[in-house]
């Protein structure tokens, strides 16, 4: 389970000075779930899934995973955490078996217990034809693999996927969708952030619509549409961001006036 509270990322950025990456954001994954981020570039979706994952620090707010918090016990978060994203480094002379391999090893797993999971893992995600295939050799979808086997060594309760289908051709995205729904059949808490409108469609339970580091709005699909009275999702975001901006110029021209 994931939770979310009055989350808040600021960068000191050289040209824009103080800038609000996210701000005080609110949202619940629970297991079993596929929860979306959709946003366009920018919207703050990474910084939210990077402060989940704790490689960074939230500027206030609290995140828990699985009830542990991300800053206080971040130890037992990356535990119980996997994440995939579309830029995973993949050593170029490790063979995807060493690499995953490798990885249990960092979380350690004993052998045999790795060893039992690799065979699952590798049965299941269809790698056994590129067991020892080199990293500088693997193409962009067995790469992609690689990083969610990874991901799911440890066998997390929680995984979180950034833009993971970003460069893959459509055959090896949609056998990933397919990866990610079985996951949630699973019983698996799982989040992941898109910029492209029918993944969400497709795949999400819930999702939250992301813009200049607010959520918009969140809910299923249908809660969204019937809401916005809006059967068209594409249409239905659009609207939502340009809302969105034109509030923000009319309060930025009523301060300014
Ligand atoms: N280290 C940093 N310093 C300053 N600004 C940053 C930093 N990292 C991200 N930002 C800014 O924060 C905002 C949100 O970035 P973020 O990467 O979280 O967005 P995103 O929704 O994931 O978009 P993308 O798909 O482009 O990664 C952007 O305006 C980005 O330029």
């Amino acid at each position: 389970m994931i939770q979310v509270q009055h989350l808040t990322k600021t960068y000191e950025d050289l040209h824009r000075g103080r800038f609000v990456a996210v701000d005080r954001i609110s949202f619940t994954v629970r297991p079993g779930e596929i929860f979306g981020l959709l946003g366009p570039n920018g919207a703050g979706k990474t910084t939210v899934l990077r402060i989940l994952s704790t490689v960074l620090s939230p500027t206030s707010g609290i995140a828990t995973v699985d009830g542990f918090n991300v800053e206080s016990d971040a130890a037992e978060v990356r535990r119980r955490i996997g994440f995939v994203s579309n830029n995973t480094a993949i050593y170029e002379r490790m063979t995807a078996w060493e690499l995953v391999e490798y990885f249990g090893r960092l979380h350690g797993m004993a052998n045999d217990q790795l060893l039992h999971r690799m065979e699952n893992l590798f049965d299941r995600l269809r790698m056994n034809d590129f067991r020892n295939v080199p990293g500088s050799k693997m193409s962009t979808g067995m790469r992609q693999k690689v990083s969610i086997a990874r991901a799911m060594i440890h066998d997390p309760p929680v995984l979180v996927f950034d833009e993971a289908t970003l460069g893959l051709d459509v055959l090896v995205a949609r056998n990933l969708l397919s990866v990610i729904r079985s996951l949630r059949d699973a019983g698996k808490c799982l989040i992941f952030s898109t910029h492209i409108m029918s993944e969400v469609e497709r795949l999400c339970d819930r999702i939250a619509i992301m813009h200049r580091g607010r959520i918009l709005d969140s809910g299923s699909l249908a809660e969204l549409t019937q809401r916005h009275r809006e059967d068209d999702f594409e249409e239905l975001f659009f609207g939502l961001l340009s809302r969105h901006e034109n509030s923000d110029a009319e309060l930025a021209e009523g301060i300014a006036s």
